[in-house]
C-alpha cells in the first residue's frame, strides 16, 4: 500500500515553496518559466529559468505565471506545478490519497481563489484533497502568533508583487487589503531612477541586487555598490556606483504608500482589536521586511512598534508547515469552499 502524503504550497509571485509533512521545506524555487516561443515547451524552470531572465535569445521567452498574488497565466502555471511536484516526487501514481494545503491572498475574488483548485486538478499529481488557507493566517502562524486566540494582530506581508495588510483574530481575518506594491515595483523604481538620473539602463536582476544590498527607509547614505548597465547615450556597457541614499529616493514613495494602507486598515479596525495591536505591535513579514530601517519608519509614522520576524520570506511556508504537521489542531483555519464542482474537502 502506498501511504498518503500531506504537502503545503506557498505559491508566491516571485517564488514557490513546498513543505512536506515530517520533512520540512523540500522545494524553494523562483516561480518562473523559460519556454520556446513556438513550441511552448519548457526550456527551463524555477531557479534555472531565473538565471536566464533578460539573457535569452529571441526564441526563448521567460515569464512569471503568478502576478499580483493570483494565477495570471494558467497554462504555464500548470506546466510549472507539474515540474515542481515531479521534482519532489509527487507525481501521479506514486501517492494514492494526497492532501495539499495551499495559501492564497484573502483580498482576491472567488474566481481567482478557485483557480487554485483548477490548477491542482489539471496537474499530474494525484492530490485528492485541496485545502485552502488564507495567506495572512499562514504568515501570522509563521510569525509565531497564536492566531486562534481572541487577540487582534496586524500582519504586513511585503512580497514580490503585492503587500497584504491584515488584522487577524480568532483564527480568521477581521480586515485585509492587498495592494499592488511589492519587491518588483521597487526594482522598477530603481531602474527608472538610474535611467533618469544617471542616463544608464540596468536590467531587473541588477535592480534586484541593488535593492537587496541597499534598500533603506532611512534618508542617509549607509553604503554603495558598483554595478553594470548600458549608457543610454553611447550605448556601451558602463560600470557605475549607486548608494543607499539614491535607492531611498527611488523607493520612498512606495514605502509611504504601504504606511498609508497600514493607517487605512487601522482606522477601520474595531477599537478592542486596535488596543491589542497597539500593545503587541505590527508583524512585518515577506521579503520586503528586510528593507533596512522600515520598522523605524513605520514606528515614526504610526506610533506602532514593529516586530521583525525571523527569516520573513519564509513566514508563510513556516505557517503552512505548522498546519501540515498538526492538521487536527489547525483544522478550523481551513477556508470553507464556495462551489460544489471542485474537489473540496
Ligand atoms: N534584503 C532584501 N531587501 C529588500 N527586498 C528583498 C530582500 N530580500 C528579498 N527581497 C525581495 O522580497 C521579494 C520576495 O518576497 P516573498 O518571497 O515574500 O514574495 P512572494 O511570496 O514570492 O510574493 P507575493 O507575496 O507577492 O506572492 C522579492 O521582490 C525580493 O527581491
Amino acid at each position: 500500500m502506498v501511504l498518503a502524503k500531506v504537502i503545503g504550497i506557498d505559491l508566491g509571485t516571485k517564488s514557490v515553496k513546498i513543505y512536506k509533512k515530517y520533512k520540512g521545506v523540500v522545494l524553494l524555487e523562483n516561480n518562473i518559466i523559460a519556454q520556446q516561443k513556438r513550441s511552448k515547451n519548457i526550456f527551463a524552470a524555477g531557479n534555472k529559468a531565473y538565471e536566464m531572465l533578460e539573457r535569452t535569445p529571441k526564441d526563448i521567452f521567460v515569464s512569471y505565471p503568478v502576478r499580483s498574488g493570483v494565477i495570471a497565466d494558467f497554462d504555464n502555471m500548470v506546466k510549472l506545478i507539474n515540474w515542481y511536484l515531479n521534482k519532489i516526487n509527487c507525481k501521479k501514481g506514486l501517492f494514492s490519497n494526497n492532501t495539499a494545503y495551499i495559501s492564497v491572498p484573502w483580498d482576491i475574488s472567488e474566481v481567482e481563489k478557485r483557480a487554485i483548485y483548477d490548477l491542482i486538478n489539471h496537474s499530474n499529481a494525484s492530490i485528492k484533497k485541496i485545502k485552502i488557507i488564507d495567506k495572512p493566517i499562514a504568515a501570522a502562524l509563521g510569525a509565531d502568533i497564536n492566531v486562534q486566540s481572541p487577540e487582534g494582530n496586524m500582519i504586513v506581508d511585503i512580497g514580490g508583487d503585492t503587500t497584504e495588510i491584515s488584522v487577524v483574530s480568532l483564527g480568521g481575518i477581521v480586515s485585509s487589503k492587498l495592494i499592488n506594491i511589492g519587491g518588483n515595483h521597487l526594482d522598477e523604481a530603481i531602474i527608472n531612477y538610474t535611467k533618469k538620473n544617471k542616463g544608464i539602463l540596468i536590467g531587473s536582476r541588477t535592480a534586484e541586487v541593488v535593492k537587496m544590498n541597499l534598500s533603506t527607509a532611512i534618508e542617509t547614505n549607509i553604503g554603495s555598490i558598483k554595478v553594470f548597465g548600458r549608457d543610454l547615450v553611447t550605448g556601451l556597457p558602463k560600470e557605475f556606483e549607486i548608494n543607499s541614499l539614491e535607492v531611498y529616493y527611488a523607493i520612498k514613495e512606495y514605502l509611504y504608500s504601504i504606511i498609508d494602507t497600514i493607517k487605512f486598515i487601522l482606522e477601520r479596525t474595531p477599537p478592542e482589536l486596535s488596543a491589542d495591536i497597539i500593545e503587541q505591535g505590527i508583524y512585518l513579514t515577506g521579503g520586503g521586511a528586510l528593507i533596512e530601517g522600515l520598522p523605524e519608519l513605520i514606528y515614526k509614522e504610526t506610533d506602532l512598534k514593529v516586530n521583525c520576524v525571523e527569516e520573513p520570506m519564509n513566514s508563510v511556508i513556516r505557517g503552512i508547515g505548522k498546519i501540515v504537521e498538526k492538521t487536527n489542531t489547525y483544522e478550523s483555519l481551513i477556508v470553507a469552499p464556495k462551489a460544489k464542482k471542485y474537489k473540496y474537502s
